[in-house]
C-alpha cells in the first residue's frame, strides 16, 4: 500500500481540517493523527468485504455498514473504491447521517489528488 504519513503533512493537515471540519473536534492534538491516502490506495478496497469510499476528500471505510446500508449495497458498490461524493449528496442524505458517518473515516485523500477540499462547508454549514 502506497499510504503516506510523514509529520509535517500531519501537522499541516491537522490544522486545516480542525478549521473545516467536525472531523479532529474534541480529540486532544497531541492525539490527533492523520492518515492520508492516494486514489490507488483507495481503489484497493472495492469488494463487499472490503470497501472504502471518498467523500469530500475524506476516506470511509464503510464495509461494516455496507450490508445495512437503508439505500442497499449495491448502490454503494458501485462506488466502491473511488469518489462518491457526488452520488453521496445527490442522494439527499439526512445531516443525521452526515455527522454519523464520521465514525466510518480513516483519514485524508493525498492533498495534490484532492476534488472537493472545501465543498463540505459550501454543504453541511451554510
Ligand atoms: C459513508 C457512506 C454512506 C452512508 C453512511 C450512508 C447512509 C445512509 C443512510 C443512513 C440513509 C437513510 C437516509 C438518511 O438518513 O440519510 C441512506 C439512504 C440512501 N443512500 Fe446512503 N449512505 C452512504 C453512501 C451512499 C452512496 C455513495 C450512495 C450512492 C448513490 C447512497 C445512496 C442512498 C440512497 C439512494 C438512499 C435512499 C434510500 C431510500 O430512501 O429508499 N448512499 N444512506
Amino acid at each position: 500500500m502506497n499510504t503516506l504519513k510523514t509529520t509535517v503533512q500531519m501537522a499541516v493537515e491537522k490544522v486545516r481540517w480542525a478549521k473545516g471540519s467536525s472531523l479532529f473536534q474534541d480529540v486532544p492534538s497531541a492525539l490527533c493523527q492523520v492518515t492520508m491516502f492516494t486514489l490507488a490506495d483507495v481503489s484497493e478496497h472495492c469488494s463487499l468485504n472490503d470497501c472504502w469510499l471518498i467523500i469530500c476528500d475524506k476516506v470511509y471505510d464503510i464495509t461494516d455498514f455496507l450490508r445495512q446500508h437503508p439505500g442497499g449495497e449495491d448502490i454503494i458498490l458501485e462506488y466502491a473504491g473511488r469518489d462518491a461524493t457526488v452520488a453521496f449528496h445527490g442522494t439527499g442524505h439526512s445531516s443525521d447521517t452526515v455527522q454519523e458517518m464520521e465514525k466510518y473515516c480513516i483519514g485524508l485523500l493525498i492533498e495534490h489528488e484532492r476534488l472537493n477540499l472545501y465543498t463540505e462547508k459550501l454543504l453541511f454549514k451554510p
